[in-house]
């Protein structure tokens, strides 16, 4: 079957339509194309001179920086059926990259990359030392999200972190756990991280992270890793660089554009550490939850900072102590009433 994505057509064996799925052999999943779309965004933003899709299956993503970005790309796999589709699907596309049929893991070792790209089935664990030692730029996929957020905490040990948190902080709490790992494990080697963009759509968590050379970004890296009362060892800084994202523009020709834009409006302001959930707070209060973007003006009048967050509709990142924002649902039911 031959899908379109992008600027580029793929020869896909296997077509995966929704969710992860576990299909065997070299497959597509259309539930990606954000996921690759944000890969676009931002090396379209970086203007990086050379990447790796470290784990490449059909090759669509790399392809893509190829085609639509003229990056200087290695594909990789280490299945030879894979390395096959990838080599015609270059050919399909007439666009040229360098295809190895490696493990990721050795070439990532030997090699080193301005991005490296780690989308793996599953968990990233096994790739992500030798992708922190590989890479100045690293983007990585997590599809373990129940494991990560803590949902299932025999095995978020694999993550060497042990949390419990409220069904509508487990998503960031899951990418927390994610941002804290690759800090422990970067700083093992004098390294230190600065997170770009994360993302959690549905059923994928994707970091994008710059890895810094040195001691002291090492330490200030251990800094931002805390045991919370959620438990840890998790991320406590900043989740993207505010200042890369005002700056970015998302490139037209992107499948998921409008998706992207939303997402981007978002993240702009997704500052502070973990965020209020309006019906829990209301429920706690026996009143009836307020609009979030009533709550947001109210706070804002108030001089404290107020934003949406990716995490849930219903949910505000304040600046302001809990109180303040029960007052202000408090009085905006009132109001409610009276106006009846
Ligand atoms: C989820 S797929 C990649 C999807 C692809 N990045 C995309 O956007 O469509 C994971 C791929 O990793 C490959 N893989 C798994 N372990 C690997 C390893 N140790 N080294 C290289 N490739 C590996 C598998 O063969 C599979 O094709």
């Amino acid at each position: 079957m031959i899908v379109e994505e992008g600027k580029i057509k793929i020869l896909a064996p296997n077509v995966n339509l929704r969710g992860p799925g576990k299909i065997e052999g070299v497959f597509y999943n259309r539930a990606m194309v954000f996921n690759r779309d944000t890969s676009i965004f931002l090396l379209y933003n970086l203007r990086v001179k050379n990447a790796l899709d470290a784990l490449a299956a059909t090759g669509v993503r790399g392809i893509r920086f190829a085609k639509e970005l003229g990056i200087e790309t290695t594909i990789n796999d280490k299945d030879s059926r894979a390395v096959e589709i990838i080599k015609k699907n270059l050919e399909l596309n007439n666009v040229e990259a360098r295809v190895t049929n490696r493990d990721a893991n050795a070439l990532m070792i030997e090699e080193k990359y301005n991005y490296v790209d780690i989308d793996p089935f599953g968990t990233p664990v096994p790739f992500i030392d030798s992708a922190i030692l590989s890479g100045k730029i690293i983007g990585i996929t997590a599809t373990d999200t129940a494991t990560l957020g803590g949902r299932n905490r025999r095995i978020v040990r694999r993550y060497l972190a042990d949390v419990c948190a409220p069904t509508e902080l487990v998503h960031e709490i899951g990418i927390r756990v994610l941002l804290g790992y690759i800090g422990r494990m970067a700083v093992r080697f004098d390294l230190g991280i600065e997170p770009i963009i994360s993302i959690w759509q549905g059923h994928f968590y994707r970091v994008y992270v710059r890895i810094k050379k040195g001691v002291s970004k090492a330490n200030a890296t251990l800094e931002k890793i805390k045991n919370t009362e959620f438990g840890g060892p998790i991320w406590v800084g900043e989740m993207h660089d505010f200042s890369f994202l005002k700056n970015s523009k998302i490139p037209e020709w992107l499948p998921t554009k409008k998706i992207l834009e939303k997402y981007l409006s978002i993240w702009k302001n997704e500052k502070f550490f973990l965020f209020y959930h309006l019906p829990s707070i209301s429920s706690e209060l026996r009143v009836s939850t307020p609009s979030p973007r009533q709550i947001i003006e109210n706070l804002k009048e108030q001089g404290y900072e107020a934003y949406p967050t990716q995490f849930s509709p219903q949910g505000i990142r304040s600046n302001a102590p809990v109180d303040v924002l029960k007052d202000i649902i408090k009085s905006a039911n009132s109001s409610h009433w009276e106006s009846q």
